[in-house]
This record gives C-alpha cells, structure tokens and sequence, in this order.
C-alpha cells in the first residue's frame, strides 16, 4: 500500500539540552513554516527537554513526543516516566519498544504491548519499534523475527491509524549500513501481513517507519518503497539541515 503522507520522526536519544531549541530547533521550524511540508514531523528529546520544546514549536508543524514510558501512571518507580506525564508536558506521541531499551532494558514484547496500552489510555499517538539482529538476518530470520514481535507487542486497542510501526534492523541502527531497498520492502509487506494478522482491520491504516541509518543521501529511495510510511531517524535528526532533506524527501 502506498501512502502518500509519510511521518519523519526524529529519535534524539539520549541528546539534546536547552542550546538544541534556539538551534537546530528554530531552524527546522523556521523552515518548516517559510516552505510547508505534507509530511507529519515529529521530535523525540529526552524527557527534560520536552516541554521546553513544546513551548518553542508552539503549536507549529512539528510534534513533539517521548521516547518511552512506563506502564504505571504514578508511583515508586525511580527514574521512570508516565504517559500521563508525558502528556502532562505537552507530548503528544511516544516512542515504545526501540531496540536500545530492549537491549539494554530487557524489555519483552509483553512489556512493550503494555506500554502500548498505557500510552493509548493516555491519549498518546505510539510508535512500536521492532527489527531484527544481524545474527537473526543472517539465519534467514529476519522476517519471522519481526512478525512475532509484532504479534507480541501490539495491543488490542490499536485501532485506525493513530500509531505507527517502525521497523529498525537492530544491525542498521547508528553503523551507516541499511538493508536493500528490496529487503526493505520484503520485510514492511510481512511487516503489514503481521500487522492485520494480530488486529484484523485495525492493522490496515498506520503507517510503517523504516528506521537505521538513513540520511539525506538515502531517504529518497527508502521512503519511495512500497509500504514505507515515514522514517524514524536517529544521528541524522540532529541536525537540522539532514533532518530538512530527509523531511523534503518525504
Ligand atoms: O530511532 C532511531 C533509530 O534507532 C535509528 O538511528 P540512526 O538513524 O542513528 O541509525
């Protein structure tokens, strides 16, 4: 399925302080409002820069979101994060599942699927990450890998188009290395498959992200793939002028 609007989300991680807003920040935005865009923008900063950047896209053509969140709206949890609060801050989307926390954090599919469900309670738009390893592609597992991921992490209140799949090969992600484009499109087609296996007509409509290493050099022919929605962009988000190619590439 083609789609015509795509989504650009830019991932910052675990970068970004106050600087980046009268930076990077006011220069996509004044771009983005002298030369408007189809493409739906979107921001993700460390939570202690969310709602600053709230405030300095004021209401403009870019969302701002979180890059996580936790299952519980309040409570002892040391360290963690609410969707409420990220509500709270003005966010609007939020990243659930990227590879990093699953690495780093052990985050399952089951968890990811509950924090899906928390984000939606909170009114979130979610954007559910999922990608295999290279050891997994290179056993011939990439596309089974992906669609039990997808069967595990989606929730049962994902319904119309309000949230977005980004697939990111865990291998692409910050190496400058990208699958083909054909790989792309094998894995997004039983990305989709997956999707309307596990949700039935709500598995239609979201868009699917490709996520790892794109770049101004190479967005162009990504997003251009069959069932490539959007990108979920992470060291080329940075900057202000790549993530303004990669958006006019949308
Ligand atoms: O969330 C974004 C991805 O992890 C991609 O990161 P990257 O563009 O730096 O490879």
């Amino acid at each position: 399925m083609k789609q015509s609007v795509k989504m650009i989300v830019g991932n910052w991680k675990m970068n970004g302080v106050a600087a980046d807003l009268t930076g990077a920040v006011a220069e996509m935005l004044a771009a983005l409002k002298a030369e408007p865009t189809a493409a739906r923008v979107g921001l993700c900063p460390p939570a202690t820069l969310i709602e600053r950047m709230v405030r300095t896209v004021d209401g403009g053509p870019i969302m701002v979101g979180g890059q996580d969140c936790r299952v519980e709206t309040k409570g002892a949890f040391t360290g963690g994060v609410a969707a409420e609060m990220l509500v709270d801050a003005g966010a609007t989307a939020v990243i659930l599942g990227h590879s990093e926390r699953r690495q780093e954090f052990g985050e399952t599919d089951a968890l990811v699927s509950e924090k899906v469900g928390a984000a939606l309670r909170a009114g979130l738009t979610p954007i559910i990450c999922v990608g295999e390893t290279l050891a997994q592609r290179e056993a011939g597992e990439a596309a089974s890998v992906v669609r039990e991921q997808i069967l595990g992490s989606l929730n049962d209140g994902l319904t119309g188009a309000d949230w977005a799949l980004a697939y990111e090969p865990v291998w692409a992600i910050g190496t400058g290395l990208t699958p083909t484009l054909d790989q792309i499109a094998e894995i997004h087609a039983a990305a989709r498959d997956a999707m309307i296996e596990r949700l039935g007509d709500g598995g239609w409509a979201a868009p699917i992200l490709y996520g790892g290493s794109v770049n101004p050099g190479n967005a162009r022919d990504i997003l251009a793939v069959d069932e490539v929605g959007g990108a979920l962009v992470g060291g080329a988000s940075l900057k202000a002028a790549d993530f303004l190619a990669i958006v006019r590439a949308a």
